[in-house]
């Protein structure tokens, strides 16, 4: 027997009708099968929050002005945001990356200074990302992976916080989908609808002013941001650690998309942990064939929906090794 087969047989032989406990036998696999074991172990869960600016944030895009991107950063380093709760909730530890906000952090023991620039450029008029830019936000985002693998993490979730960074991701989507951009464009922070036909007006600007686009790198350079490119190179190299990788919403999932298209065997490893209320990202996740764990109508970012999804897929793994069998408990199996 394959060791698949063996994984899906163990499953298939726990107390419980088959099939019964539906996504979390799926997850069970997937994990068992990332770490090549019958008996698989999360070890020191960990969440990045990637912060930036953005360029396009002044073109008057988002519901909140671009200041909220520092704020929330001192926030997170307070404790005070969703995502420090969740993750003090489930026993997820938290790093808070400056991958190019637009504020001087002092020193904190939870904050990696890994600043790009202070804020792309706006895609509106030029790329927002200079090619030696996005050189050190893949190489940087990659050191902190590994810093955080080597004390032991085999499962990471991946947030941003960025004011501006759903139109960043619906251009992204609109690229890699080859869709028209106002079809990937949502509500974001919560723009009204005069707000959101002002957003769809620069974005479909961005895009006639740029062409199409269809190199994931290009695309990447093209529309930012800086934590979207910090997520990639950490997203890559989580791949390359053989860790789990835990994608949170719909910025998170248009870097994943971006590294899917130049390494399709990521999916392996990926863990989608929610469907946004963000209105594209459902189709997003349908155009990569992946079906998220929650389904809660999220909108935050920050990695909210991994801390939040993190019990669950603990308990797909628990099941799997600590579940009775059939025989072990002396039920009959049919
Ligand atoms: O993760 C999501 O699906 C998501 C959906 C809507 C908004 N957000 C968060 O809101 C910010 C971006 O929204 P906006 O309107 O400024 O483009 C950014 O900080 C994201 O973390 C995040
Ligand atoms: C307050 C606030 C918190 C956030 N967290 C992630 N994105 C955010 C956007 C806003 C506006």
């Amino acid at each position: 027997m394959t060791l698949e087969e063996q994984i899906r047989q163990k499953i298939d032989l726990k107390t419980k009708p088959v099939g019964a406990l539906g996504y979390l036998e799926t997850l069970a696999l997937k994990i068992a099968l990332v770490q090549q074991t019958l008996t698989p172990r999360l070890e020191s869960p960990t969440q990045i929050v990637f912060a930036a600016d953005h360029g396009l944030a002044k073109n008057g895009v988002s519901a909140y002005p671009p200041e909220v991107t520092h704020q929330m950063v001192m926030n997170f380093l307070a404790g005070g945001a969703a995502i420090n709760v969740f993750c003090k909730q489930n026993g997820v530890a938290i790093h808070v990356v400056d991958a190019g906000v637009n504020f001087d952090f002092a020193d904190h023991p939870s904050l990696i200074k890994a600043k790009a620039g202070c804020g792309t450029q706006s895609a509106l008029y030029g790329k927002a990302i200079t090619a030696e830019q996005l050189r050190f936000c893949l190489s940087e985002s990659a050191r902190i992976v590994d810093h955080i693998f080597n004390k032991g993490c085999n499962i990471i979730g991946f947030g941003e916080m960025g004011i501006g960074n759903t139109s960043s991701a619906s251009l992204i989507m609109a690229s890699l989908l080859s869709k028209p951009v106002e079809e990937c464009i949502g509500r974001g922070t919560g723009v009204d609808d005069e707000q959101l036909q002002h957003k769809t007006h620069i974005l479909k600007q961005v895009i006639d002013f740029h062409g199409s686009i269809k190199d994931p790198w290009e695309i990447l350079q093209t529309f930012g941001g800086f934590e979207v490119a910090q997520m990639c190179g950490a997203m890559l190299q989580a791949h390359q650690n053989n860790m789990l990788i835990m994608v949170d919403g719909f910025i998170a999932t248009a870097a994943y998309a971006l590294v899917h298209a130049v390494e399709p065997a990521i999916a392996h490893r990926s863990i989608f942990c929610h469907v946004s209320n963000e209105s594209a990202h459902r189709h997003f996740l349908d155009s990569l064939n992946q079906k998220a764990i929650l389904d809660l109508n999220l909108r935050l970012g920050e990695g909210s929906g991994c801390a939040l999804a993190y019990p669950i897929i603990q308990a797909s793994v628990n099941f799997l090794n600590e579940m009775a069998s059939f025989e072990t408990a002396g039920v009959s199996n049919r």
